[in-house]
């Protein structure tokens, strides 16, 4: 493809992505709310963006071919921080993809649309969703802005429920919930390059030992994870034990489930 659109790319993930999409297409844009580094040469390009800008982002994606959408707050925080990151900022993006007529987004979901599911459940990319804060809440009204783009206009979007997309699992629950940065670019490569997506939903894990997620209703990606955590255990199990009661024992999303109240909380 000629131009690529790469949001969120001054954070941990865009900057891993920042090389590794480079192989994907003539133009990496890459923008961001922070400061980026300059753009390395030609096949860069460096637009600063805040998402929850309409009309900043409607220039944002004039050009673009396809969109990696990244960017946005990343944890759980307070409703009103979510509100302009991640929910208006999604709407921004579909309604400039539908302007520019941009026909796939791949967007970062999360593994906190469905957090509120036990560590015992196995559940797949139909499941209910039990989002587990207003971070998950605004991914799951993400995965609705794709479905409705794409049954009004055509627009496809893979959504990648990323689990915990780190060097390595910091913890025992992300044992279960790793996706290493090369299964990342190569679920991102197939999300961009696979035809007839329509809205898919997919978990973005590794070949994990122990895992709740059944990617069965995204087999058309062919996506295999060539990674798996397996070879952190040692180092992991040497941390002390999580006790049977902590939510990181009980639940797929982990802390997330006991975040907030935040501020005045009567
Ligand atoms: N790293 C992980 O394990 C997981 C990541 N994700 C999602 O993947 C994406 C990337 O994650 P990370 O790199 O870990 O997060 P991050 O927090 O390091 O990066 C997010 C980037 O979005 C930018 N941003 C925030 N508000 C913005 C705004 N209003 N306008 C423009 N940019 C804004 C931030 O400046 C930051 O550089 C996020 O959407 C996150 O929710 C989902 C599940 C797990
Ligand atoms: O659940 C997890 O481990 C991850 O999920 C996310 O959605 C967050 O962006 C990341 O900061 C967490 O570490």
């Amino acid at each position: 493809m000629n131009r690529l659109l790469l949001t969120g790319a001054a954070g941990g993930l865009g900057k891993v992505l920042r090389e590794r999409l480079k192989p994907y297409a003539n133009v990496l844009r890459l923008s961001d709310i922070a400061s980026l580094a300059p753009a390395a040469d030609a096949h860069e390009e460096v637009v600063p963006c805040d998402l929850s800008d309409k009309a900043a982002v409607h220039a944002l994606l004039e050009g673009c071919d396809a969109i990696v959408h990244l960017g946005g707050v990343s944890v759980e925080r307070p409703f009103e921080e979510i509100l302009e990151a991640n929910i208006k900022g999604i709407f921004n993006v579909y309604e400039a993809a539908r302007r520019h007529g941009v026909k796939r987004v791949v967007f970062a979901s999360s593994n906190h649309v469905i957090g509120f599911y036990k560590q015992s459940e196995h559940i797949d990319a139909h499941a209910v969703r039990r989002p587990d804060g207003y971070y998950g809440l605004s991914k799951s009204f993400g995965e609705d802005m794709a479905q409705f783009y794409f049954d009004r206009w055509g627009i496809e979007t893979v959504s990648i429920r990323i689990g915990s997309s780190f060097p390595e699992p910091a913890n025992r629950r992300m044992m279960s919930t790793w996706l290493s940065y090369r299964d990342l670019t190569s679920l991102i490569e197939k999300s961009l390059f696979t035809p007839d997506v329509k809205h898919t939903v997919v978990y973005g894990m590794s070949n994990n030992r122990d895992v709740w997620w059944d990617n069965s209703a995204a087999a058309h990606l062919g996506f295999v994870p060539q990674d798996s955590s397996e070879v952190f255990r040692d180092k992991v199990e040497a941390q002390p034990p999580v006790a049977p009661t902590d939510p990181n024992a009980i639940y797929q999303g982990g802390a997330f489930t006991a975040q907030g109240p935040f501020g005045d909380a009567s």
